[in-house]
């Protein structure tokens, strides 16, 4: 089964509305091919309509770096997954490490992000991934296990297939210093045996599995050639338009 390869850019909290129209003007003059890849951005929040605006209509997709899990109500500071719906986006992270190590996010609330994701219609994008200690420590298949069974706890079969699941080892985030591609490998096919366990095969085989950590421009295509996986989650590299539209051609090549 061939799935089709995703290329994201997590922008975290960097630019402004302005700086983001920039470089969606730069990215569209670039006039990446979305139709053998999906590109999703993932700004914050404040540029996400003005984004739409620009991007959608020539294919490229929004992601929401959060959201909370209630439709509406007294939760100050939180988006709900209706208001996200509004601004056009189709995807939303979940439970990326930085809102986990950060600002406390449990994999409880994590999995109640996943589940009103798809109740609500947007495509959850959960993160998964040991720090540098676990990993020593022996602990990656634990920690890795935790954070996907209760990401997906309550998911069926059907819901499952909007579900793209991101491995991202913390040790590799934003350090220059990315996973190799077999250490990629190894988790992924780790994380796949579980979607399978939980969700039969069929099902398994149609979810989308992404590495972050360091992606660059140089080092995607030998992520992207290894058929487990099936995308990229990109921080500081899709910062840079003309970085970002390699990282798409570089996944192109490797997927084809
Ligand atoms: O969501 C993206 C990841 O945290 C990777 O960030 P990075 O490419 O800057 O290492």
């Amino acid at each position: 089964m061939s799935r089709i390869p995703i290329a994201a850019g997590n922008w975290k909290m960097n630019k402004t509305v302005e700086e983001a129209s920039e470089f969606a003007e730069a990215l569209l003059d670039l006039s990446p091919n979305t139709s053998d890849i999906e590109v999703i951005l993932c700004p914050p929040f404040v540029t996400l309509y003005p984004l739409s605006q620009k991007l959608a209509q020539k294919g490229i997709k929004l992601a929401a770096q959060n959201c909370y899990w209630e439709a509406k109500g007294a939760f100050t500071g939180e988006v709900s997954i209706p208001m996200l719906l509004a601004a056009h986006c189709q995807y939303v992270i979940c439970g990326h490490s930085e809102r986990r190590h950060i600002f406390g996010e449990t994999s409880e609330d994590v999995g109640k992000k996943v589940t009103a994701a798809i109740h609500f219609g947007l495509k959850p994008i959960l993160c998964v991934g040991e720090t540098i200690e676990e990993r020593e420590a022996g602990r990656t298949e634990t920690i890795v296990f935790d954070h996907l069974s209760k990401g997906i706890t309550n998911l069926s079969k059907e819901e499952a297939l909007s579900l793209v699941v991101a491995y991202e080892p913390v040790w590799a985030i934003g350090t220059g210093k990315a996973a190799t591609p077999q250490d990629a490998h190894q988790v992924i096919s780790y994380i796949r045996q579980q979607l399978v366990k939980k969700f039969g095969d069929n099902t398994a085989k149609q979810i989308r599995i992404l590495y972050g950590g360091s992606v660059t421009p140089d080092n995607v295509f030998d992520f992207m050639k290894d058929p487990d996986i099936d995308g990229s989650l990109v921080g500081g590299a899709s910062l840079d338009p003309t970085k970002f539209y390699k990282i798409i051609l570089e996944s192109l090549r490797a997927s084809q």
